[in-house]
This record gives structure tokens, C-alpha cells and sequence, in this order.
């Protein structure tokens, strides 16, 4: 795999009016590579600006500021390469047409596409060939999408929550099909709100939160942002005990049970066990969720205000000119 990026972002900033003069960062210095073959879940609240930024990328959406490119061109230009392929939230499907009319009408506005019938059966629709998309379920109608997606045989997948509707089991089956594409070196793209796909499908997480990327690295690695285990034990302390604990990070005692989020669960585990009372431990591993919440809670209590009224350009005027006085 070369370790040359096949997306290059850098300081991509997207700004909206907000009504009283000022701006509103929805996307903000956002600077990320993506490798070919690599496979990133981007996760984020409603409104951090995932779609935002993916619109930025396939060229459907302009930044302020920041540059671009896709394999080395503009976005436009890679989309028009067939260099990108999009399964989108929006962009609708005609209902009375069949699933391989609507694969055969995409097809023929392409110059080159990988062929009709092994899109078909790359997304699983040989044997829904002929029903009519209005009577596809939600699952198989984002199939087909991810079929058109296919067609130009892109460099690059940019799927922006591409299972929303779809139950566990088309899911998987959904995810094993992207695995495959990705397995072929198509670098993937995707946003979600499933923190479980991310955890199982992407090697690398981005989290955006307010229009900034928050948390960025390895799964895993983010993950271990919520500390590395969680411990439970059946035990009623004294303050000295508990604050006495090693590797703790938090601690919660719910009646006789006591909740501890540690970076070193077999040391703590050996201290209570020998030295403490404590009876019944349990060990689980932090999930990605958890590490979502605390990234998120902590960057809300730190953040600095991301824009500036132009009610509050003037109240901080006034009040520079009063204090001046
Ligand atoms: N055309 C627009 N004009 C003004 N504000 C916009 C526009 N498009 C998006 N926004 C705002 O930008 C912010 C980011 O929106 P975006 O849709 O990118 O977030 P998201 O992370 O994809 O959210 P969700 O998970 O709900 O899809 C939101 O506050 C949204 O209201």
C-alpha cells in the first residue's frame, strides 16, 4: 500500500450566515490525508458537520478556505475522472423503474463503468434484478445505490450513513461487501452514528464535534480516549480507600457496587482483590461509545466560543471603548 494520500485535505473551513451578521463555522480547520485501501468511519453528534465535510469532498459544497485535492485534482475533477464514487443521504431513486433499469440508465452516463451485471453482483442485487425500486425494502434500495456508487470503479467510496435503516443482519451483510471493495485498495470514506460499525469496520476514527476534528488515530486507539477498562466490584469503602486506589481515573459507588474507569485494570484489579474487601470484580473493555461521550462532553466544557456575533463584535467594541475610557 502506498503511504502517498490518495484525499489531502488541508485547513478546510466552511462558514453559514447566521442571521445577525456573524458566521457560523459548520466545518472548521479541518486538515485530514486518507490513504488508498484505508477504511475511516467519521463520527460525530447531529450537526458536528460530517455531511458537511463530505459534500466538501465530492465537490458538491465549496469551502471558505482550505485546499483540496482527490489523486492530485480538484474534487470536481476526480468526481468527473469516475475517481469517486457516493452513496449519499439525499439523491433519490425513481420508484417504477427495476433495479437493473436503474443500474442500466446510471451505466450509460458514465464513458467507462465496470459493467451492469457485476455491480449487480457485487451489491447483492442479482436476485432482485427485476423488482421495482418503490418495492424495495430501505436495505436494498441503498444496495442499489452502493451499486451506482460502484460503477465508474472508484478510487475512493464516499458513503455518508450508508446502513441508516437497514436491520443487524443486512448490515453485516452490507459491511462484508464493503470490506471486500476496500480489500480491492478503494480507500472508504464513511460517516455514521452506528459507533459499532465504526468499532468493527474501520480501522481509523475521525471524530468531529462542532465543525472540528476532535479525536483522530487507530479505532482502538480513540477508544482508549474512555481509559482502557472499566471495573465493577461488590465492596463499600471508606473515602481513604477509594481515593487510595492506583490507576483510577473515575470512580461512581451505586449502593454496594463500585464502578471504576481505570488505565490499568490488572493492577487495580490485584489491589482490591489482596488488599481491600472487595468481592465479585468484573472486567469489560471500554467501548467506542463511551469514549464518544467523553470526548464530546469534555470538548463542550473547554471549547472556546467557535463564532462571533456581530451583537457580540459590538457589545466587545463597547466594552473595550468603556474600559479605554
Ligand atoms: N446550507 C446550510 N446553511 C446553514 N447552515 C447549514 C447548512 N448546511 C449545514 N448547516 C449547519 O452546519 C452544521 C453541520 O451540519 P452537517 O449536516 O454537516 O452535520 P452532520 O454532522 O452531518 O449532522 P447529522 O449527523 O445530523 O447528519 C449544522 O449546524 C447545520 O445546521
Amino acid at each position: 500500500m502506498s503511504s502517498e494520500p490518495i484525499i489531502r485535505t488541508e485547513h478546510i473551513t466552511k462558514t453559514y450566515p447566521t442571521g445577525d451578521g456573524g458566521r457560523f463555522r459548520a466545518v472548521d480547520d479541518v486538515s485530514l490525508s486518507f490513504a488508498p485501501g484505508e477504511v475511516t468511519a467519521i463520527l460525530g453528534p447531529n450537526g458536528a458537520g460530517k455531511t458537511t465535510f463530505l459534500d466538501i469532498v465530492l465537490g458538491l459544497n465549496t469551502s471558505n478556505t482550505g485546499n483540496l485535492t482527490i489523486l492530485g485534482k480538484s474534487p470536481k475533477k476526480a468526481v468527473q475522472h469516475g475517481h469517486v464514487g457516493a452513496l449519499l443521504q439525499t439523491g433519490g431513486l425513481l420508484p417504477d423503474l427495476s433495479v437493473k433499469e436503474t443500474v442500466q440508465i446510471i451505466a450509460a452516463l458514465h464513458h467507462h463503468h465496470v459493467g451492469v451485471d457485476t455491480v449487480m453482483e457485487i451489491a447483492g442485487l442479482t436476485g432482485i434484478a427485476s423488482k421495482a425500486v418503490g418495492k424495495c425494502s430501505g436495505g436494498q434500495q441503498q444496495r442499489l445505490k452502493f451499486a451506482l456508487a460502484l460503477l465508474p470503479k472508484p478510487d475512493v467510496l464516499i458513503l455518508d450513513e450508508p446502513t441508516a435503516g437497514m436491520d443487524p443482519a443486512a448490515r453485516h451483510e452490507f459491511w462484508d461487501r464493503m470490506n471486500e471493495q476496500a480489500a480491492t485498495g478503494t480507500t472508504v470514506l464513511f460517516a455514521t452514528h452506528y459507533l459499532e460499525e465504526a468499532e468493527q469496520f474501520a480501522r481509523r476514527t475521525v471524530l468531529m464535534h462542532g465543525g472540528r476534528v476532535i479525536a483522530d488515530g487507530p479505532t482502538d486507539e480513540v477508544r482508549r480516549h474512555a481509559g482502557s477498562a472499566h471495573v465493577s466490584v461488590t465492596w463499600s469503602p471508606t473515602p481513604t480507600e477509594l481515593i487510595g486506589l492506583p490507576c483510577v481515573e473515575a470512580h461512581e459507588v451505586r449502593g454496594n457496587q463500585v464502578l471504576l474507569r481505570t488505565d490499568n485494570a490488572d493492577k487495580l484489579a490485584k489491589h482490591l482483590l489482596t488488599t481491600t474487601d472487595a468481592h465479585s470484580l468484573t472486567i469489560r473493555s471500554a467501548s467506542l461509545e463511551e469514549a464518544f461521550m467523553q470526548l464530546t462532553t469534555a470538548d463542550d466544557q473547554h471549547r472556546a466560543p467557535r463564532a462571533t456575533t456581530q451583537m457580540e463584535h459590538t457589545q466587545m467594541e463597547t466594552a473595550q471603548k468603556e474600559t479605554a475610557r
